[in-house]
């Protein structure tokens, strides 16, 4: 392997941002076949199309031996009474985890196993670091009226299966219900 020169990023516990690092943004329009109410989905996007959230990466090799790096930051919002959520990947190297270590708001993280047959679902809050087991896929789920802000770090050679998610959605939908966060069924939710 060549010899790569050590580096620092700086992370932003407020805000999320991290520098130098690579920005990629997902918009509504994005992730809209996911939500469970078409209609309201409709409805927003005929009038704006919300960013969801932004995800900045360190900049490391996608190689084998490297560990990749990331902010996330999931906007507060809702469609209906749906919170704001990424859109959920299994790795392409599907036996690789990864951590996700919470800075800032509330969330909760879906994950499953490849068939969907289990599914847990974990609290996100400052502090919390949520370990992502191989071979799971993983959502999370902004339930809290501030930015969720999370840095991740996984296999930088680990890739994103998004296809999979695609086609069966995840087996849990987090809600809000009275004014409570609820877990429940996906009705839409497709055995892979
Ligand atoms: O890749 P998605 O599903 O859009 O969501 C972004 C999430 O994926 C990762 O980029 C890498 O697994 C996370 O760091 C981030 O939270
Ligand atoms: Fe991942």
């Amino acid at each position: 392997m060549k010899l790569f020169r050590p580096f620092n990023v700086v992370v932003d516990f407020e805000t999320g941002d991290l520098t130098p690092g690579k920005k990629i943004t997902r918009y509504l329009s994005d992730i809209q076949h996911f939500f469970l109410d078409k209609e309201k989905v409709k409805a927003v996007l005929a009038k704006e199309n919300p960013l969801v959230y932004e995800v900045i990466y360190a900049e490391v090799p996608e190689e084998a031996g490297h560990l990749a790096h990331c902010t996330t930051i999931i906007y507060p919002g809702k469609v209906g009474n749906e919170f704001f959520f990424t859109k959920g990947h299994l790795h392409e190297k599907l036996e690789t985890a990864e951590i996700y270590f919470t800075l800032k708001g509330q969330g909760r993280l879906i994950m499953a196993s490849p068939d969907g047959e289990e599914c847990e679902v974990l609290e996100m809050f400052p502090g919390s670091a949520s370990y992502i087991p191989p071979c799971w896929s993983h959502r999370s789920v902004n339930v809290g009226g501030e930015p969720l802000i999370f840095y991740c770090i996984f296999f930088a050679d680990a890739g994103h299966d998004y296809a999979t998610i695609d086609k069966t959605g995840f087996p849990k939908v987090v809600l809000e219900r009275n004014g409570e966060v609820v877990v429940e069924n996906n009705p839409n939710w497709k055995k892979a």
